[in-house]
């Protein structure tokens, strides 16, 4: 039997989805408007998220998480603060927030060592008190690694005003989880319509992107040992990156482009791990194994988005080595977030 970690595990705190709650009855014109309502809003929803009741899911660790870990044999959910996090909220409120959800995050890994990991979390928007807290989180709360949702106020990472936050990360050895959240206002256009503002397609849009600007903007020349991660089978790339290869560097070539160090596809072998969360599909496992490597694919379940037993059935079916096996069960997650 292999020891299963599963590492895109979501969850939250009320004092975070009361401040969701006042976000959704606010003007914003925030693509991630739609769910943040459907969630923490629900008897006003007008999304349908209201009736997949992720909010309970979210805030449970012993009713319903912990009991479906022991029954499909899940012995670790790596704990991440739930998408849209805190950047929704202004600077000080989310430095604040980002905070307390890390203390009660270390609190649930210290009750329940075996069963329990967690990224934390900080305001992308305040910079020096967020690289402050990424110190915190590696240092006294011992937690496992870092996460954020995507862009913050429609800026991505290789804006120069969030780099000490990725200095302190790589200082401190923690690799940064850049999970979805809905397109930023420049980005969401046509992506609102046909429920494709989220899971379905921006999401994977809206991640893709901000990697592309890290690595074609020289993030991890500057960075040379940031470690990042993405869920979702790479958010596309892997499928994409012999096109996006041969069009950075033909760019690159004409001045299109800024000179990088190493190529696209070096950067993302080099400085992404990505995980299975929310695409249970063998071929495309099978695939981004053979393409990027097996050290480089982790089995995450996206708990309570997707439900449990068939993330299990899926990579408990899925014909590879035994070495596969506890690599993309718990090896590779053991190694990039420091898990013993
Ligand atoms: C933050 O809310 C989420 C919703 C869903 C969904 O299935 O509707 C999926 C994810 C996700 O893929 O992480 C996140
Ligand atoms: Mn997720």
């Amino acid at each position: 039997k292999c020891r299963l970690i599963a590492c895109e595990e979501a969850w939250s705190i009320p004092e975070v989805a009361e401040e969701l709650r006042k976000i959704a009855r606010s003007p914003t014109q925030s693509a991630d408007k739609l769910l943040v309502g459907g969630i923490y809003d629900a008897d006003h929803d007008s999304s349908g998220y209201g009736k997949m009741n992720f909010l309970h899911g979210l805030k449970d660790i012993e009713e319903q998480r912990l009991p479906q870990m022991d029954q499909y044999g899940v012995d670790m959910h790596l704990l991440t603060l739930t998408a849209p996090g805190v950047q929704m909220f202004d600077a000080d409120t989310a430095t604040d927030l980002a905070a307390l959800a890390n203390d009660r995050m270390a609190e649930i890994c210290a009750k329940w060592p075996k069963r329990f990991a967690g990224l934390g979390s900080f305001a992308p928007h305040s910079p020096k008190r967020a690289a402050k807290e990424v110190e915190r989180v590696m240092g006294e709360l011992k937690l496992n690694g870092l996460v954020v949702n995507g862009h913050t106020n429609g800026d991505y990472f290789d804006d120069y005003r969030f780099w000490p936050i990725l200095e302190a990360a790589e200082a401190t050895g923690a690799t940064l989880y850049i999970h979805p959240r809905g397109p930023s206002d420049t980005l969401k256009g046509p992506l609102m319509d046909y429920a494709m503002d989220s899971a379905m397609w921006a999401y994977g849009v809206e991640v893709g992107t901000n990697m592309l600007r890290m690595m074609a903007g020289g993030v991890f020349d500057r960075f040379p040992n940031l470690k990042v991660c993405v869920g979702h089978m790479g958010e596309m790339i892997p499928f994409f990156i012999w096109r996006i290869n041969f069009m950075n560097s033909r760019a690159q070539k004409v001045g299109r482009a800024p000179k990088t160090e190493r190529s696209m596809e070096e950067y993302f072998r080099d400085n992404f791990v990505f995980t299975t969360s929310g695409v249970e599909d063998h071929l495309a496992l099978r695939y981004s194994i053979d393409r990027m490597g097996i050290d480089n694919v982790i089995w995450a379940i996206d708990y309570p988005y997707q439900p449990m037993q068939p993330a299990v059935d899926f990579i408990e079916s899925f014909d590879c080595t035994e070495d596969e096996m506890h690599a993309l069960c718990h090896g590779n997650a053991e190694r990039v977030f420091h898990i013993a």
